[in-house]
């Protein structure tokens, strides 16, 4: 099996095969297929990323959740391993923070046992659930504090691969959603 950095490599070179129109495009169709899931219909309190330009785009999503009433909250990066999560109020009150990802300046959020869903990104995603991320365990750590969210990682198709190498501080997703569904 290939290594966890060997196959951060080969999923780098799968998405400059693509240009940023078609990552659009794809983009549109996972948010989409994310939005049409019944859970996402029902819930109060969702967890999303603020998308870099590599991952599934999640900038508008994050105001069409807001706009319906939703509470959405985003991470911020306070340390080398560490993360927290504020609210998301409007475009207009993020600001760009660590590895150039823009982050919510709202209220911070710490009721973990209210949150009802986790979006989360990957650099890959198996058969069976389980997550590639960046290689420094941000999402490893923080979603350990959030048992009984679900968690639903968002990719690209050419995202998803047999098999990942898993050890036992990663968190499975519940589900992955991506552009073909
Ligand atoms: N949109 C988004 N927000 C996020 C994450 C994420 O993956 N995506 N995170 C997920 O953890 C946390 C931030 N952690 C990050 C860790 C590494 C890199 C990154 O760009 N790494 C480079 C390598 C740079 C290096 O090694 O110093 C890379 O992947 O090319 C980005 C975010 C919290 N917020
Ligand atoms: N819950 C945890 N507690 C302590 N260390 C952890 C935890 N989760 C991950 N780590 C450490 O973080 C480092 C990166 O782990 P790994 O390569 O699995 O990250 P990843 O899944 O790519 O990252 P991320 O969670 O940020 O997306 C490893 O050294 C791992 O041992």
């Amino acid at each position: 099996m290939t290594n966890k950095n060997d196959l951060r490599k080969i999923m780098r070179e799968r998405k400059r095969q693509f240009t940023g129109e078609k990552l659009g495009e794809m983009s549109l169709s996972a948010v989409t297929g994310l939005l049409s899931h019944y859970i996402i219909k029902n819930v109060r309190t969702i967890f999303i990323y603020y998308s870099l330009p590599d991952e599934v785009d999640t900038h508008a999503l994050a105001d069409v959740l807001a706009d319906s009433g939703k509470t959405v909250l985003l991470p911020a990066v306070t340390g080398d391993c560490d993360m927290e999560l504020h609210r998301y109020e409007g475009k207009q009150s993020l600001k760009r923070g660590a590895y150039g990802i823009m982050e919510p300046t709202g209220e911070l959020y710490t009721c973990y046992e209210n949150i009802d869903v986790a979006v989360v990104p990957g650099m890959a995603f198996d058969a069976e659930n389980n997550r590639l991320g960046r290689g420094k365990g941000y999402y490893d750590r923080f979603l350990a504090k959030m048992p009984g969210t679900y968690k639903i990682g968002l990719c690209f198709d050419f995202q998803k691969v047999e098999k990942l190498p898993a050890d036992k501080n990663d968190i499975k997703m519940d589900e992955v959603i991506c552009n073909g569904q």
